[in-house]
Formats: C-alpha cells, structure tokens, sequence
C-alpha cells in the first residue's frame, strides 16, 4: 500500500529571507523571530531552512523562513535548490511565500542587485533589507536607499543585522501590505527572452543612477590578505594558528578540568560515604559518578575548541584556510568547495555531511560524505584528552611546545591525511579524476562578534552536557547492569564483573581485539561506545569502578589506566579511534544524504578495516620500539 502524504501548512501569511551566501540573512532572521541560527563569516552555513516566527509591529502572526544562500534562481547545488523550489512554490508541505524580504550585501551591490531582478520576475512581491550598511558606510559607499528604492521599485530599509538597525523599520513594513503588493510588476521590460544580459544591463543602470558604478577593493581585507595569503607565510601562519589551538586546548582547560575533577571526586566521597553497600551504592558511585562524571571532565576542553573554531570562523580566515589548502585537496582529487563541510565535521561529522549539499558535482560530495567521519569530531577530544593526559607526559620540547598538546595536533592531522588518502582511492574508482579550480568567495575580515560566539559556546555546552545526560547516561546504567547481574557465584575470587555477563562479552570480545593489544575491559568499552565515542570513557569509568577493590574506587580514570595499560595498547586505542566509525548517528546521516544503505555500510566496512589495521600497526611498531 502506499502512503498517502498530506501537507498541512499553518495558516498565515509567509515570509522568506532570500539573498547570496554569506549576505547577513540567517544574522537578519535571528534577530527578527529571536532564534539563534548558526551565523558565521563564510558562503553556505546554512543549507536547509529553517522556519522561525515573528509579529509585525502591528502584532500580527508572521511564518518566516531562513533559506541557504544563492547566487541565482538556477540551481547549481541541492542547497541552492531548497531556495529555488521555495520561491517556486515546489517545496514539499510549504506554500509559495507571500513576501520575500530580500537581502543584499550593502558591499557588494552589482552582484546582489541581479538575484533582486529575479526575484522580482518570479512574480514575488518583495522588500530589500540593505544588510552591512556599517561596512559599506565605513568604506564609503554611501548608498541611498530612497534612490535605490525609486530605481529597482521596491521598499528599502537600511539593516544591521548583527546590531539588529533597521529591524523595527522592516517589521513596520510588514505590515503596509500596499506598499509591496503594488511593487510586484514594476519592471515589465525584463520579461524579455535573453533575461541574464538584461539583467545585467539593468543592474548597471541602476549602480549608474545611484553614482557607484565604480568597483571599490576592500583595502584592510586585501592588505591582510597579502600576508594571509602569502605562498610561504599562508600555510606557515595557518599551521601556527593551529599548534596555538591544541596547546590551548590543554593548557587553559587545567585550571577548570580540575575544579571539575575534584568536585566529582567529592561528590564521590559523599555519596559513598552516605550509601550503604549495596546495589544503588555500586549505582550511584561506580554507574553513574564514576562513569558519567568521567566524560563531564572534559567539557572546558570542548569549550576552547570551540572558542577557537567560532572566533575563526566570525572572522573570515576559513575560506583563506581552504584557499590555502586548495592545492593540497586537489592533488588527490577534492576540490576546495569541500573544505568548508570537511571543516564543519571537526565540530560533529552529522552537520558536516549536511554541509555538502553545497557541492554542486555529485562525485565530489560523496567522495566528501565518505571521509567526513575522518575528521575528528569534537566527541573524540574527550578519549584523546583522556588517553594522552595519562600516557603522554607534560613535557616542553623543542623550546616552546607541549608535548601532549603536540600529540592532539598529530591525531588530528594522522585522520586528515587518512580522509585525504581515502579520497584519492575513492577518486581512482571513478572516471577520470578532473579537479575545477576552486571558486569561492573570499569574505571581507571583520572582528568576531562576542555575543555570537558566546551563543555558539552555550550551544556547544548544551548539546555535550545533554549527550551526557541523555544517551550517555542511559547507556552507562545499562553497562552497569549488565555489569553487575548475575552477581559473583559463590566461594568465587575476583571482581563481580568478571562473572557478569558484560564480563562474559568483554572476554570474548579481546579474542577479536587481543592482537590489537586491546584488554577485555577495553573491547567491553568499545560496544557502547558504537553509540557515542564518549561513552567509551564512561564506560571504561564504571568498569573499572566495579573491577577495583573496594578501597580504591573512587580512583580517577586517569592514573587507573596509566597504571594497567601498556604505551602500545593506548597508543593503539588513539589509532582506533582516529578511524573507527563509532558514532551511528553518523551512519544514519549518511543514510539520509545518500538516500540508501549502501553507502553507510560500506563506510562502516572501510572504516573497521582501517581502524584495526591501523591499530595493529601502530601496537606491534611500538610494542617492538619499546622491547
Ligand atoms: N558588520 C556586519 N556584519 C554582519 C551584518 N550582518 C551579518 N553580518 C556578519 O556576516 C556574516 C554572515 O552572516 P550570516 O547571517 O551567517 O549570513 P547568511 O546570509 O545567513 O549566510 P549563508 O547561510 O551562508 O547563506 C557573519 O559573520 C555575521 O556576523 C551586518 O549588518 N554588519
Ligand atoms: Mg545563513
């Protein structure tokens, strides 16, 4: 039988905020309905839409969609699709909407102004939102709205979006449907068949009529380019930028790691002291403080990746990044245009792989989707900082840098070249492997917004201490329990758990991970952690609370471990990690993207294979260095 779909939308009239990439729409939206979208300083952040609400200043009910970026109304990539088929009318259980506030990039009005036009022909009513009109006011293109209104016949408002100017006016306008309704037809003229070059005529006459037919360079942006950007500076300065990262990531997260360490601790001490032996002792202390309260250690060391990854992304260097490292991806086949998703999946591979549906060439994208989970996902950090805080000593070398902050930056850079060396197989599989140039839009730098990237923390934080409330404390009892029942037989030595039935899965999981060097306790850790990577660490938590005796489980995880592993087993724990697919919510992403099982099996398969390959290697080299 099949299904019968039927799409209500809610009633009322329907807003879309329309504009090229990288133009203030999603900063515009926000402060319009209050949500707080991701706004960042380069093209394609937002690929999907998104719907927020909003009441004109007359206090009616208004439905406003956030839309991906375009350039034009001919679709070259899926997310430029979403915008066409929304102005169209063709989106799946949405109407054609009844405004479109269009918004242009006061700096950058020629290629703006065209997507207007389009618009325009498409039969919408719509209003402009000159959006960065402090930029352009401070460069000196001083643009009158009045003209600007007269000569494309539109109603104009001046914004600043991330200062929130101008919001009132628009939501003024809202209101005085005459005003756009009447605008609708006012360029009859360019109905006319060669649209495009027309348009551009029209887009001329318009620059000429307002006096700024002149293009101006951006001269601070292009001054910090030219050291940026520069052959051999770039890429040093890029790998400087990215040492600083990961020393910081250890070195400022001490302060607040131990705080967080020995208020755990305590609260250990209490809740043991409090609890009688027994079952919900064992639950509370060993499950629950021992196991979750491991993974929430590392939420400062989360926050300064993200610190450093929104205050870079706010400030325009990425696409310079990307620019830089164009050369690099094309020598095994990738464009540049998958640097911006490849980057996104350092935060979390789902939002990556989402971020490809800005590549326009199919090939490209899944070769893009396939090594997205190469990248190391921030809920890795948490395992690396674990694994290198016990076995990597804190030492200075080659005057100036942390060791284990030198191992973070290796790990990272170890499953970069992993996704690099996995794309250039992927693209011999293909037919011919032809590289475009990259064509991308180089933004204009400009300082990082603090209430944006303090929105952006409070996000980070909130989804990781949710994670940890949520999957990783549900799949840490149930570790628990399956660690603790059937209880210990009668007259037995040793721990509980060894006569548990995860005791039981463990051991028969080290037959597949001893030649890894892997223990039992570790292979037990590894199922839940199929999951979510952190909950490997909340479950090595509690395994090892219920392994040790009883006068030393309030224990940390750290020296634990620093005392029953050797180097080569935690060295090779860090290689699985760098290539095994543990996250399924991943998968199921990848699922969705490819629209089939294929793909998502045969990542996985890859991947597995990767993972205990690299881990052998990695386990018998060292195993042989330190004999
Ligand atoms: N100076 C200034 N910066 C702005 C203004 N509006 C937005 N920005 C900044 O411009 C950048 C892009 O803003 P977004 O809202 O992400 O742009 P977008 O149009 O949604 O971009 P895509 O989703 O990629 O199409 C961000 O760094 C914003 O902080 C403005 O009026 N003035
Ligand atoms: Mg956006």
């Amino acid at each position: 039988m099949r299904e019968a779909i039927i799409h209500l939308h809610p009633a009322g009239p329907l807003l879309a905020l329309v504009g090229n990439p990288n133009c203030g729409k999603t900063a515009l939206f926000n402060r319009l309905t209050g949500s707080q979208q991701k706004v960042a300083n380069y093209a394609g952040v937002t690929v999907e839409r998104k719907e927020g609400r909003l009441s004109s200043a007359a206090g009616k009910n208004l439905r406003l969609l956030d839309l991906p970026g375009t350039y034009s109304l001919h679709p070259r990539s899926p997310d430029e699709r979403v915008t066409c088929d929304v102005l169209a009318g063709r989106a799946r259980g949405e109407k054609r909407p009844d405004l479109v506030i269009c918004v242009l990039d006061a700096t950058n009005l020629r290629r703006t102004l065209r997507l207007v036009l389009a618009v325009k022909r498409m039969g919408l009513p719509c209003v402009v939102a000159l959006n960065m009109t402090d930029l352009a006011d401070r460069r000196g293109i001083h643009i009158d709205a009045d003209k600007l209104s007269a000569a494309i016949g539109v109603p104009v408002i001046r914004t600043v979006a991330t200062q929130g100017v101008g919001v009132d006016e628009l939501k003024l306008l809202l209101d005085q449907r005459e005003v756009w309704s009447a605008a609708v037809d006012a360029l009859p003229e360019l109905s006319s068949p060669s649209k495009q070059e027309t348009d551009h005529a029209a887009v001329r006459q318009i620059l000429q009529a307002l006096d700024l037919d002149q293009q101006l360079p951006h001269l601070p942006s292009d001054r910090i380019d030219r050291v940026l950007l520069h052959p051999v500076l770039g890429p040093l300065i890029l790998l400087v930028v990215l040492f600083l990262l990961f020393q910081a990531v250890f070195s400022w997260a001490e302060g607040p790691k131990d705080l967080i360490e020995s208020a755990i601790g305590w609260l250990g001490q209490q809740a043991g002291s409090l609890l009688a032996e027994g079952w919900l002792h064992s639950l509370i202390v060993d499950g629950l403080i021992a196991g979750v309260g491991g993974v929430l250690v590392f939420l400062p060391q989360i926050l300064i990746l993200f610190f450093f990854i929104l205050v870079l992304e706010e400030s325009g260097y990425l696409p310079r990044a990307a620019f830089l490292l164009d050369r690099l991806m094309g020598s095994v086949g990738l464009s540049g245009r998958s640097f911006i998703p490849l980057l996104s999946s350092f935060a979390c591979a789902i939002p990556g792989i989402m971020a490809t549906r800005s590549i326009a060439n199919p090939r490209d994208r899944l070769v893009t989707i396939m090594i997205a989970p190469l990248m190391t996902c921030s809920a890795r950090l948490p395992v690396y900082a674990l694994l290198i805080g016990a076995f990597i000593p804190q030492r200075v070398v080659w005057g100036g840098f942390e060791l284990q902050g030198l191992v973070l930056l290796g790990l990272y850079i170890a499953g970069i070249l992993g996704a690099l060396a996995v794309a250039w197989v992927l693209k011999r599989f293909g037919s011919g492997a032809q590289v475009r140039p990259l064509m991308m839009e180089l933004p204009n730098y400009h300082w990082p917004n603090p209430r944006n990237v303090l929105i952006g923390l409070r996000q980070r934080a909130a989804i990781f201490i949710k994670r940890v409330g949520g999957i990783i404390l549900c799949l840490t009892l149930l570790l628990w329990a399956l660690s603790s029942f059937p209880g210990k037989p009668e007259g037995a030595s040793g721990a509980p758990i060894e006569y548990s039935v995860a005791g039981m899965l463990g051991r028969g999981l080290a037959q597949v991970f001893e030649p890894i060097g892997f223990n039992w306790q570790i292979s037990l850790a590894l199922v839940p952690g199929l999951a979510a990577r952190e909950i490997a660490i909340s479950a090595l938590g509690t395994v090892y609370a219920l392994s040790a005796r009883a006068e030393d489980a309030a224990q940390a995880l750290t020296p634990l471990i620093a005392q029953s592993w050797s180097l080569p087993t935690a060295l090779s724990l860090l290689a699985w990690f760098v290539f095994a697919p543990q996250c399924l919510a991943t998968l199921a992403a990848v699922r969705r993207e490819t629209g089939g099982l294929r793909m998502p099996l045969i990542m996985t398969g890859y991947l597995f294979g990767l993972a205990y390959l690299a881990s052998f290697i990695t386990f018998r080299i060292s195993t042989w260095l330190l004999a």
